[in-house]
Parts: structure tokens; C-alpha cells; sequence
């Protein structure tokens, strides 16, 4: 089935799996409204998707998902939530909102590095998820839509590599979970599902030998060995799957390279 019409927002959308997610989306008829925090590389990356699907079905905004609330001094002092703002803006400006994939995400498990994890992937996730009900729900004028949250298969087979990015990708798994079992949500045309990888091939995956990123880099490379290494565009047609398929709502789809994809049951 075609997304033509459809509109979408991707989060961490400037790079790697983020965006494959939006290369897909696009080539299958969304709009795609592009987060990220990285202004410069999502403006390249918007460049790039204007030339190839032309400038009507593409935009970018610049936000940090684990930083919603600023303090503004436009007409005085008041605290502005720059998160909810973008997921309006995209709305509006492309006229609708369909499809929500909760992507960002970083690793950094040391002293220094752990609570952005933990603010980004889980907060970020979170919060996102929340905007995207808000929009998209019917009895709140949306028309229904999917919700589609990255975790990965950390978060469900642990590794001694990342206790913190295992337990952030845990965490959204279930939150996600939970909420496609509140029949609130089926009823007003929301569906929300999980995409976990293993490895892919993206700037994340090259920097986890930095030291402030993980423990135990050797048995990182075994697993890796073992599981193999995607490219971006295997995942995307796996998260694609989860976005048109009109019966998928608490799904959590694992795929990795060398066992492919499997839906996981507790
Ligand atoms: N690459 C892999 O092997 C796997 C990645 N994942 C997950 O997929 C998602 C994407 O990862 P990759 O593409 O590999 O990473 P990446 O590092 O290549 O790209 C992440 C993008 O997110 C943006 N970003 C990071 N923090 C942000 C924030 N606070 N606000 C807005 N944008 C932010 C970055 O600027 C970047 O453009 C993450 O949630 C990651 O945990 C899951 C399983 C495997
Ligand atoms: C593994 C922590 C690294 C910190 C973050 C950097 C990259 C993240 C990559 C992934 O999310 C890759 C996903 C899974 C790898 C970890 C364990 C999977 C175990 C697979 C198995 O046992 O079959």
C-alpha cells in the first residue's frame, strides 16, 4: 500500500536510520516533516530531499527532543515548549499528521554521558509519543495515525556492552506496549508499535569504541560478529512494514542481518 497523502514526522531524521526512515516514507508518498538537533546536517539532508522528491513534500525543523521547555524572552519571560511547537508547525505546514516515528536516539553509558542517554531515549521518546497522540488522536480533531518508536535489541537481549542504553530501549518497549493495550487509543484510530534492530551501519554503531560511549568494546565486536551489521535501508523496510500494515498495533519487530526479522512475543 502507497502513503500518498499521508504526512509524517522522524525524529533524528538528519542522519542514518532516521534518515533511511524518511528516504522510505517519501519514496512511498508521504510528506516527511525532518527533527533533528543537528541544523547543519539536516539542512543538508533536507537539501537532498528536495532535489529527489521535490520542495512541497519535505521540511526541516531543528529541535532537541530531550529539551522541550525554554524559557523565551518574546513577549517577556515565559517558558515555551520548542517540542510541542515543531510537531505543530510540522502539522500545519504540511497539512495533517499521520505517522510519528520516535527515532533519536544516542549511547554514552559513563558517568558523564548516562543521563542524556537516558533523557533523550527515554524522555525524548516519551514525549514524543505524547505529542503524537495529541495530534493524531480523533476525539482531539486528528485522523488517527501510527506512532512507531525505535528501541532496539538491546533492549530485549542483554549485553554487558550498554546497561544504560539496554535499560533506555527497555523502557520504551514497554511504554509503548502499555499503551497499545489502552483501548483508547485503538478507538480513536491510533495504532503504536516497535521497531528493534540489532546493528546497523550508522555514525552510533562507528563511534562505540569512544570510551565515554560503552563498556566491554571486545564483546561488542563479538556480538556484532555474530548478528552482523544492516544497512540503514534493510531497517527502513522493516519499520515500513510496521507503518502500513493497518493491523500491527503492539507489535515489536525485531530484525537483525544474520536471523532477519521476527515479531517478539512475551
Ligand atoms: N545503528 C544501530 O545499530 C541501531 C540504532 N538504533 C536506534 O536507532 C536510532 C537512530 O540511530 P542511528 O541512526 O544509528 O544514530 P545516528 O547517530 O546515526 O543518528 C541519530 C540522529 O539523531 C539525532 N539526535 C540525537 N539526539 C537528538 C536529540 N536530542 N534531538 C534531536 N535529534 C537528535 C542526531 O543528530 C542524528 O542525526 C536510535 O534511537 C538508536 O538507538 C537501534 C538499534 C540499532
Ligand atoms: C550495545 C550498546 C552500545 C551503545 C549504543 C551504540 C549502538 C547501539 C546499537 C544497537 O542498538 C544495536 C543493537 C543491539 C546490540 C546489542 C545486543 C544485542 C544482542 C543480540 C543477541 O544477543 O542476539
Amino acid at each position: 500500500m502507497s502513503s500518498t497523502g499521508k504526512v509524517a514526522i522522524v525524529t533524528g531524521a538528519a542522519q542514518g536510520l532516521g534518515k533511511a526512515f524518511c528516504d522510505i516514507l517519501l519514496k512511498n508518498g508521504a510528506k516527511v516533516g525532518l527533527v533533528d538537533f543537528n541544523s547543519e546536517l539536516g539542512q543538508k539532508t533536507l537539501a537532498e530531499f528536495e532535489q529527489k522528491y521535490g520542495q512541497n513534500r519535505v521540511m526541516f525543523v531543528k529541535c532537541d527532543v530531550s529539551n522541550s521547555k525554554q524559557l523565551s524572552a518574546y513577549k517577556g519571560i515565559q517558558c515555551i515548549d520548542l517540542y510541542k511547537q515543531t510537531f505543530e508547525a510540522i502539522k500545519h505546514k504540511l497539512g495533517g499528521l499521520d505517522i510519528v516515528i520516535n527515532n533519536a536516539g544516542v549511547g554514552g553509558e559513563m558517568e558523564d554521558t548516562w543521563e542524556r542517554t537516558v533523557d533523550i531515549n527515554v524522555k525524548g521518546t516519551i514525549k514524543g509519543t505524547m505529542l503524537g497522540m495529541e495530534l493524531m488522536r480523533k476525539d482531539k480533531g486528528g485522523n488517527g495515525g501510527v506512532i512507531v518508536n525505535v528501541a532496539s535489541m538491546a533492549g530485549i537481549n542483554p549485553n554487558p556492552c550498554g546497561p544504560v542504553y539496554a535499560a533506555t530501549k527497555s523502557a520504551i518497549i514497554m511504554y509503548s506496549q502499555s499503551w497499545s493495550k489502552n483501548p483508547e487509543l485503538a478507538q480513536n484510530g491510533v495504532r503504536i508499535n516497535v521497531l528493534a534492530p540489532a546493528f546497523a551501519d550508522t555514525a552510533l554503531v562507528k563511534a562505540m569504541g569512544d570510551t565515554n560511549t560503552m563498556h566491554a568494546p571486545a564483546i561488542a565486536r563479538v556480538i556484532m560478529q555474530r548478528v552482523g551489521i544492516m544497512t540503514p535501508e534493510t531497517v527502513a523496510e522493516a519499520l515500513y512494514e510496521l507503518v502500513d500494515d493497518q493491523n500491527k498495533t503492539g507489535a515489536i519487530l525485531k530484525i537483525a542481518q544474520t536471523t532477519g526479522k521476527e515479531y517478539h512475543t512475551y
